[in-house]
C-alpha cells in the first residue's frame, strides 16, 4: 500500500525526500523491530520498559523504509537516518499506528461489538458469539482465550492484541467469511490504543473492581481507560449496554448521555432487559425478564449470579445490533460457559465436585465462591495463588476473600514470573492466615482433592484456560485441567 494513502490525514510528514514519500509503497507495518522485513513501516513507540526509538537503526538495517514516531523525536531521528528513510511524526503515534493498521488490513466484519469491565469480558464475548451463531451468522470472539470461531480456537497472547495483530486478525476472519465479531477490550488495550480503528457498533460494560493497579496509578485512571471505549471508540449512533445497578455504571451512562449515544440497560434496574425474578433450578437459573417486547422466562444453564449479569450484557449487545429479543433470549438457554470459567472439571471417586475458574482478583474470587456456596452440600474448598509482576496490593485481598467465603483454603503459586514465589504466597496468606501453603501447584491440587468428602466442592482458581506456569522467563507446561484429572485418577479419597 502507498505510504501516502496509509498516512494521509494522520501525521505531519517530515520526509526529507518528499518525492520518495509520494511514491513509496509499504509492505507491512509493526511496532516491534524484531518483526521488521524489507519495505516495512516501523513504529517507534515509547513503552513501559523501553523507548522503541532505540531500535530504529536495527529496524532500518532490516529494511524499514519508513519510521513513525512521537513528534518530539522527529528531529533527532531525521538527523541520524539516511535521507531515503521517511520519518513521520505524530502527537499520538499509537493512535496513528492503529489507524494505519486499519487501513492496511482494510477488511472488518460487518458487525463488531466490544465489551469492557474488570470481570466477565471473556464470558460476555463468548456468549455474544454463541448468540450470533444461533442466528445463523459466521461469528468470532476475540480475547483472553484467543480467537474462537465455529472451526475452533486459536490461542493469542493478549486479551486485546496489539493493533497490527488485531487488524490483521479481523481482516483474516472477514476473508474467511466471518460477518460478526465480539471483542474483549482490556484496560491496557484501550489505554494503548490497540482497538483504535475498529468499527464498533455496540459496546458493553460489565463492572469495575480492583485490578491492574500495577499499571494504572489510580482507580480513576483505570476507569478512564475503560471509558475510552464509550468516549472515543464507539461512534455516534452506537449503543452502550450497561446494568445501571453496577458500581461506576453512572459514569458509563454519563458518557453515553453526554454524547447522545443510544443506551440499552439491563439488570434489576434496567429498562430494556429488566430482571424481575431469579431462582435456582438444579445447576440452572430461571430468569424472568420484562422487555419492551413483552415478558420472558429464560432458563440459563449456568450457575452463579454473575453469569446472569454476563448473559444479560451479551443479550443486550446482540439486541443493540438489531437482533430480535425473542430469539436472543431463547439462545441464552443453550449458552456454554467459556473454558476455565466455572468449568466442571470432574467428580472425585467419592462424588465430590471439582470446578476450574479464572478468578485472579478479589471481586472475582468473592463472586465465584458465592456462586458455588448454594450448590455445596458439604465443605467448599479453594486453591488460589496470585501472579507475579502484577498488582501486589490485590494479594492479601484475594486471601481474605478466599478465607471469608470458603471453608478451606490452599495457597499455592500462579505464574510467579520474575518474583520470589514464597514472598507472593506470604502476601496472600496475610489475608488468609489459616490457609495451608503448598508451593507446587500440582501438589496443592492433589492435596485439596485428597481431602474432599462426598458433597464437598473444590474450586481451583486463577489459571482457568492457561496451559503454563510462568517462572522467571520460562513457561513450564501446566494445566489445572490435567492436574485435576491426574489427582482424581490417583484417588486417595474413595
Ligand atoms: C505493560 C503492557 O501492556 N505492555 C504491552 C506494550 O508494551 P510496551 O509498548 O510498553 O513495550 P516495551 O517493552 O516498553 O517496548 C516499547 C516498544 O519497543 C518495541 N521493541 C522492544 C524490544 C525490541 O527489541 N524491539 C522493539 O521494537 C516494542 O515492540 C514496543 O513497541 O505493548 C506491547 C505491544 O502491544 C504488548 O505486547 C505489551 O504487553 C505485555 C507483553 C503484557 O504483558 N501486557 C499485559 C499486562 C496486558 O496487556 N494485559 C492486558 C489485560 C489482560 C486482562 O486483564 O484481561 C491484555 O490485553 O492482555
Ligand atoms: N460479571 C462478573 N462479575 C464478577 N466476577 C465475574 C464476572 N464474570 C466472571 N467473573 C469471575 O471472573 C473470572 C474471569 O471471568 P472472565 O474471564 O469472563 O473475565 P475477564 O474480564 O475476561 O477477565 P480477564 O481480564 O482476566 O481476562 C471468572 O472465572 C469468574 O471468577
Ligand atoms: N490477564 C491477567 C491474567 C492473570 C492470570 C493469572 N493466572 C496471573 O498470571 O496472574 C493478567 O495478565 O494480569
Ligand atoms: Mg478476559
Amino acid at each position: 500500500m502507498q505510504l501516502e494513502q496509509l498516512a494521509s490525514g494522520l501525521t505531519v510528514a517530515e520526509a526529507s525526500c518528499p518525492e520518495e514519500f509520494g511514491g513509496l509503497s509499504i509492505s507491512g507495518l509493526t511496532a516491534d523491530s524484531r518483526q521488521v522485513k524489507p519495505g516495512y513501516l516501523f513504529a517507534a513507540l515509547k513503552g513501559v520498559q523501553v523507548d522503541g526509538a532505540q531500535f530504529v537503526p536495527k529496524a532500518v538495517e532490516q529494511g524499514a523504509v519508513a519510521i513513525l514516531c512521537a513528534q518530539d523525536s522527529v528531529d533527532q531521528l531525521r538527523s541520524e537516518l539516511p535521507d531515503t528513510v521517511v520519518v513521520l511524526g505524530s502527537e499520538e503515534p499509537r493512535h496513528a499506528l492503529a489507524l494505519m493498521a486499519a487501513r492496511f488490513y482494510n477488511k472488518q466484519p460487518k458487525v463488531t461489538v466490544a465489551v469492557t469491565g474488570t470481570s466477565g469480558k471473556t464470558s460476555v464475548a463468548h456468549f455474544v458469539r454463541q448468540i450470533f451463531q444461533s442466528a445463523g451468522h459466521a461469528a468470532a470472539s476475540l480475547g483472553t482465550i484467543g480467537t474462537v470461531t465455529a472451526d475452533g480456537r486459536v490461542y493469542g497472547g493478549l486479551t486485546t492484541p496489539d493493533p497490527v495483530a488485531l487488524h490483521a486478525e479481523l481482516n483474516r476472519l472477514t476473508e474467511e467469511g466471518v460477518t460478526h465479531a465480539a471483542l474483549e477490550a482490556s484496560s491496557h488495550g484501550l489505554d494503548q490504543h490497540r482497538l483504535d480503528g475498529v468499527r464498533i457498533a455496540a459496546a458493553g460494560f460489565t463492572n469495575l473492581g480492583r485490578d491492574h493497579m500495577d499499571y494504572h496509578p489510580t482507580i480513576e485512571d483505570y476507569l478512564g481507560a475503560k471509558l475510552r471505549l464509550f468516549k472515543d471508540l464507539l461512534p455516534t449512533g452506537g449503543t452502550v449496554v450497561v446494568d445501571p445497578g453496577e458500581k461506576y455504571a453512572d459514569r458509563v451512562i454519563g458518557v453515553a448521555e453526554a454524547r447522545g449515544l443510544q443506551l440499552l440497560t439491563v439488570g434489576e434496574t434496567g429498562k430494556d432487559l429488566k430482571l424481575t425474578g431469579l431462582r435456582q433450578s438444579g445447576s440452572a437459573q430461571v430468569l424472568t425478564l420484562a422487555t419492551p417486547r413483552g415478558d420472558y422466562t429464560v432458563t440459563l444453564p449456568l450457575i452463579g449470579r454473575f453469569q446472569v449479569s454476563n448473559a444479560l450484557v451479551a443479550a443486550g449487545l446482540a439486541i443493540a445490533v438489531g437482533h430480535e429479543t425473542g430469539p436472543v433470549l431463547r439462545a441464552l438457554e443453550n449458552l456454554k460457559g467459556a473454558p476455565g470459567r466455572l468449568e466442571f472439571a470432574g467428580h472425585t471417586q467419592n462424588g465430590a465436585l471439582v470446578v476450574i475458574d479464572y478468578a485472579h482478583k478479589p471481586d472475582a474470587l468473592e463472586n465465584v465462591l458465592a456462586a458455588l456456596r448454594p450448590v455445596t452440600e458439604g465443605k467448599l474448598s479453594v486453591v488460589i495463588g496470585a501472579g507475579g509482576d502484577r498488582d501486589p496490593g490485590k494479594r492479601p485481598l484475594m486471601g481474605k476473600a478466599a478465607a471469608e467465603r470458603a471453608d478451606f483454603v490452599i495457597v499455592t503459586d500462579d505464574n510467579p514470573r520474575s518474583e520470589d514465589p514464597a514472598a507472593i504466597r506470604k502476601a496472600v496468606k496475610e489475608g488468609a492466615p489459616e490457609a495451608l501453603e503448598i508451593d507446587d501447584r500440582g501438589e496443592a491440587i492433589f492435596e485439596a482433592i485428597k481431602r474432599l468428602q462426598p458433597g464437598d466442592v473444590l474450586c481451583v482458581a486463577g489459571k482457568g484456560h492457561e496451559t503454563g506456569q510462568i517462572v522467571g522467563e520460562t513457561i513450564l507446561p501446566f494445566s489445572d485441567h490435567e492436574a485435576v484429572a491426574d489427582a482424581i485418577a490417583k484417588g486417595g479419597n474413595e
